[in-house]
């Protein structure tokens, strides 16, 4: 039963290929139907939650009746993602994707089981194993290389124990998991891990897409209480994405196994299976200097990387005089933090709507809406709840080289959807003073977005001029006005546009909200689903700043 041997060979068979424009538009739709399905789902649960809470204070279990009956009811509405079950990646997911339950996952279709830990379709001979969720209920053992060990289900129910034990059966799931090894066929295997480690998660566990693994052998043992137990093992396809989510060498299922798939260290360093293990070399400890709240470490995986060329770390922007001559807005005279919408003059240009929730995290009725915060001239204090982006960053980031973009930012803690993370920080400039000229090292220069003003972080910037471009980012950006009144020139802050995991590579869309702007490395290498193969929209070279910046 052992397949290992003839296994080394078939990994290219799930190789990126560059997807058609069509296919891409159908990923991207995809993509957003997804993330509609979960805010649909997530909003119906708080619904259903707040009320049977208002019914049944002390119910524990609420919570779970209000998933079940929110699930329940989008798939009556036809709400259901993907609902056909199929072997492979799911159209509109992306490996790294964190989800807050089980339930989400039956919602967009990665995992149509609520309970079972293997999901699977057709019968008997002819069934394929399509998705797995590992959990450290029964022996489950993961290596951070990529393997995985994983027990079957069904006959040795290891933590529950008012069920007969019984040797486990060549049936369902496990013959499904036999087949897809028998026929090398792609099981897509979903991890659950710890929140405790995750900073900043409402949820006791959260579900990672660890993408698509093989079933390389199969094998029957003993388990601990006597009767046999199917031992799959898998081996994670490389050539993609990590999901960042790193485990010790050690089994699953002991007291610390939830904390495996929770470590903080990125799972990069880990090339693929088989190869030698590199550790990252911290390089600089604090390239900030201190400016920052975190360190900002540059970690690269050899000594033989130059550390970023030479540019000062600034925690605020530069204006030049043209810009400093802005008016300063009038402030609020609110002295009960800004908490009545219809009080806080600041509140009121935001339409009257909160910025953002108690958590500090972005309200989602702002949308594409520019935010004012509250600044210098309020009466209010800095901790008011309309302050969040002018304090800087909150998580811990970090620098690191990657493979083919140069230097990256990727988090070393969980960054929950809507968090600000960071500011793109630089010289604030008009075109026209500038003498901007197409030869420049434009790597850095921001367009602001309306008006003719850029932010240029070439020779003075902060974390912010090392976030690549993605076709499919993690973060998105708004124009926050707080501090001065010109409207061509809003701050350009960077908020999570999704649950971020520990190690991830924070990334932007390079062409909304604002350009970057620059001919010359245009290709694209983000690795996503939707990539278009262009960092940069292309503009005529000679027409190139007129439609940036207008005519000089
Ligand atoms: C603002 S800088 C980002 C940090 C930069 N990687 C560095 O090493 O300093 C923008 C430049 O990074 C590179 N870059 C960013 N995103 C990229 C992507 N998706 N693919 C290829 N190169 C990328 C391009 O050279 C681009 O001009």
């Amino acid at each position: 039963m052992d397949n290992s041997k003839s296994s080394g060979r078939r990994h290219e068979e799930w190789s990126p290929t560059p997807l058609s424009d069509k296919k891409r538009m159908e990923v991207s739709v995809k993509h957003r139907k997804v993330k509609q399905a979960l805010a649909t789902f997530r909003n119906l649960v708080d619904k259903l939650n707040h009320q049977y809470k208002a019914s049944q204070p002390v119910n524990l279990m609420a919570k779970t009746k209000a998933m079940m009956e929110a699930a329940m009811m989008m798939r009556q509405k036809h709400q259901w993602e993907n609902d056909k079950k199929h072997v492979g990646h799911v159209v509109g997911i992306e490996v790294g994707d964190i989800f807050q339950s089980r339930v989400e996952l039956n919602v967009i279709g990665l995992h149509r089981q609520f309970w079972n830990g293997i999901d699977y379709m057709g019968t008997g001979k002819n069934s394929l194993a399509t998705s797995i969720v590992v959990t450290n209920r029964y022996d489950n053992a993961r290596k951070s290389n990529g393997t995985l060990v994983y027990s079957g289900h069904g006959g040795n129910p290891n933590v529950k124990s008012n069920v007969s034990i019984q040797d486990q059966k060549l049936q369902g799931g496990n013959l499904a998991l036999k087949n897809s090894m028998d026929t090398k066929s792609p099981v897509r295997v979903i991890l659950k891990f710890c929140k405790k480690f995750e900073v900043g998660s409402n949820f006791d566990y959260l579900y990672v897409y660890d993408g698509l693994y093989l079933v390389d052998k199969m094998t029957e043992e003993r388990g601990k209480l006597g009767k046999l137990v199917f031992k799959f093992t898998l081996n994670r396809i490389s050539e993609q994405p990590q999901s960042c989510v790193a485990l010790k060498d050690d089994v699953m299922g002991n007291d610390d196994s939830s904390r495996q798939l929770a470590s903080s260290r990125p799972r990069n360093r880990h090339k693929s299976r088989g190869s030698v293990v590199q550790k990252d070399v911290v390089r600089v400890n604090d390239l900030s200097k201190g400016k920052e709240k975190f360190p900002i470490r540059v970690v690269t995986l050899t000594n033989c990387v130059h550390i970023p060329k030479s540019f000062y770390y600034i925690v605020k922007s530069i204006y030049s005089d043209k810009f400093n001559q802005a008016t300063i807005p009038c402030g609020c005279d609110c002295k009960d933090g800004c908490v009545n919408c219809d009080k806080c003059v600041c509140i009121i240009k935001n339409g009257g709507i909160m910025a953002y929730d108690c958590k500090k995290r972005l309200a989602s009725p702002m949308g594409s809406l520019l935010i004012y915060e509250c600044g210098p001239s309020c009466k209010c204090s800095s901790s008011c709840i309309n302050r969040v982006s002018q304090h800087g960053i909150q998580f811990q980031l970090e620098i690191f080289m990657t493979e083919l973009k140069g230097w990256g930012v990727r988090t070393r803690s969980f960054i929950p959807s809507g968090s600000f993370v960071c500011e793109y920080i630089g010289e604030v400039r008009d075109s026209r003073q500038s003498g901007l000229s197409i030869d420049v090292d434009d790597d850095y220069l921001f367009h602001t977005g309306v008006g003719k003003g850029f932010i240029d972080a070439t020779k003075c910037g902060n974390i912010g001029r090392f976030i690549n471009h993605s076709c499919s980012p993690n973060l998105h950006v708004k124009d926050v006005m707080y501090d001065h009144d010109d409207k061509n020139l809003p701050h350009k802050m960077l908020f999570a546009a999704k649950d971020i995991p520990a190690g991830r590579e924070l990334s932007f869309d390079y062409n909304s909200k604002g350009k970057f702007i620059n001919d010359r490395s245009n290709s694209c290498y983000c690795g996503s689903q939707e990539c278009n193969g262009q960092i940069y929209i292309k503009v005529k070279q000679n027409d190139r700043l007129t439609e940036e910046f207008g005519s000089f």
